[in-house]
């Protein structure tokens, strides 16, 4: 019995750095032991290649990285290095290295790290690629190519207005309803109020608002002798808009924007977007990499940086987020910065640190700006609908937020989730986030978004 705690012979002699015996520890599944072993003996060329190996294979790229970068640039092929820069957000240098490579992939890889902040330079490559590209490449080349054309005025720009991101923020919920398709020219009875509550159900509006809210539909056809859908459908609006109306909320102008919201949530991207759209007024932007519990939460917020422009202030992963808070408003005050947005922890498995952890940061803000504390913004995650409600109460009860982000909604049909959200926390939604892109945000204007939802 005593022998399955004695370390093995096997395991005894990797640890004295037996190459063959580390790697038949790999060869039995125990990379993590493996790695714990060979992190010992970075210094060994011999062996520094099977760590970097399996930092490659775990998807430990911050490390990987940290190891061409002190060691050996030659344990990584250009492309592994170019993966290793743009992992870690040092967009330049990988782009140098997919140049180098200079094959399809490495080439399409450079052109879309630089299609946003680089257009220009990010055309050139998409056009290396596309000498290099089959058929099915070419086809999606060509739409980088034209899109960056039409950003570049190369040709006639139609501008995705306010109304089409909208409309393609809402096309899976739209088509989930699909209104248009199958009551249009129908006349109004029991079967088609049934079908319609069913729908608004199934696009996460909540059952007790469909039953109630098809209800009063059902007392006002009768009312106003309603015959057809089409007599229906502004009865319909006007009550969807008497649920969610209110609910319409302006951004503040300001200098502090706090963001708060479970991992996933969309929290980073948001950031990410309106850095670029702060910036795009020309105002000086900070990020803060409040979230210190995950390196990759630090390392996606540099590459939100870079992608928009804005700068940012982080530390190592574990640091005491209102350290990083701090830092960030003392140099937002010393170098006159126009916003600084700051990121938060997103995990939400007990309540009582996540509020301890805001608590500190609001002090500290308020050490800097007295006055108060511009938004603090709670993003959640639209495809998640009224499930994200429950993780919405708990913010509430930590802190006082000022408005919410409804994000991902181009990728959820449950846009309709917007009235339950709405109408149980009774707090104002600010933005819209539909899409990835960088201008993929946009504010809550009620009567459009029925208008879009019932179409
Ligand atoms: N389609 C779509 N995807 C989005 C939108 N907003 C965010 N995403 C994607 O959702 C995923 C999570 O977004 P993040 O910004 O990383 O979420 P987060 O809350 O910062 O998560 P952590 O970084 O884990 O804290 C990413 O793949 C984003 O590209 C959106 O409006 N539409």
């Amino acid at each position: 019995m005593f022998g399955f705690f004695k370390k093995s012979e096997e395991e005894k002699l990797a640890e004295k750095g037996d190459k063959s015996a580390i790697l038949k520890l790999i060869e039995k599944g125990k990379k993590d032991k493996a790695i714990e072993i060979l992190e010992r003996f970075k210094e060994d060329p011999e062996l520094r290649p099977i760590l970097f190996k399996l930092y490659m294979e775990e998807g430990k790229y911050y490390y990987a990285y940290q190891l061409v970068e002190y060691y050996d640039k030659n344990l990584a092929t250009a492309k592994e290095r170019a993966l290793l820069y743009e992992k870690v957000g040092e967009i330049q240098k990988a782009v140098e290295e997919y140049s180098k490579v200079g094959d399809y992939e490495s080439l399409y890889r450079a052109g879309m790290l630089l299609k946003e902040a680089q257009p220009k330079e990010s055309l050139e490559f998409f056009e290396r690629a596309f000498k290099l590209a089959n058929e099915i490449q070419k086809k999606e080349l060509e739409e980088h190519i034209l899109e960056i054309k039409k950003k570049l005025g190369l040709v006639e720009v139609k501008k995705e207005g306010f109304l089409e991101r909208l409309r393609k923020g809402l096309r899976k919920t739209r088509e989930l309803l699909e209104f248009g398709v199958i009551f249009a020219g129908r006349k109004v009875d029991e079967e088609l109020l049934e079908e319609l509550e069913e729908r608004l159900i199934r696009a996460d509006i909540g059952v007790k608002t469909a039953e109630q809210l098809v209800e009063e539909l059902r007392k006002e056809a009768i009312r106003k002798n309603i015959k057809t859908w089409e007599e229906l459908l502004p009865v319909l609006r006007e009550k969807l808009l008497s649920y969610i109306g209110n609910c319409k909320g302006e951004l503040k102008e300001g200098k502090v924007y706090l963001f708060l919201g479970v991992n996933g949530s969309g929290k980073t991207t948001t950031i990410g977007k309106l850095a670029y759209r702060f910036k795009s007024q020309g105002k000086r932007v900070l990020l803060c990499a409040g979230d210190t519990f995950r390196s990759a939460a630090i390392e996606q917020l540099q590459v939100w940086a870079q992608r928009s422009g804005a700068d940012i202030v982080y530390k190592e992963e574990g640091a005491d987020p209102a350290s990083v808070v701090y830092q960030a408003l003392e140099k937002a005050q010393k170098e006159n910065y126009d916003v600084v947005l700051i990121d938060t922890a997103g995990r939400l498995h007990t309540k009582e640190p996540l509020i301890r952890e805001l608590r500190k940061i609001k002090q500290v803000i308020q050490k800097f700006y007295p006055e108060e504390l511009t938004e603090t913004l709670l993003v959640l995650d639209a495809t998640i609908g009224q499930n994200s409600l429950s993780q919405a109460k708990v913010f509430k009860e930590a802190v006082d937020v000022s408005g919410i982000v409804l994000t991902k909604l181009d990728g959820s049909a449950k846009g309709g989730a917007v009235v339950p959200i709405c109408s149980e926390l009774k707090i104002p939604i600010k933005l819209l986030g539909v899409g990835e892109g960088l201008e993929d945000l946009q504010e809550f204007d009620p009567k459009t978004f029925v208008e879009e939802l019932t179409s």
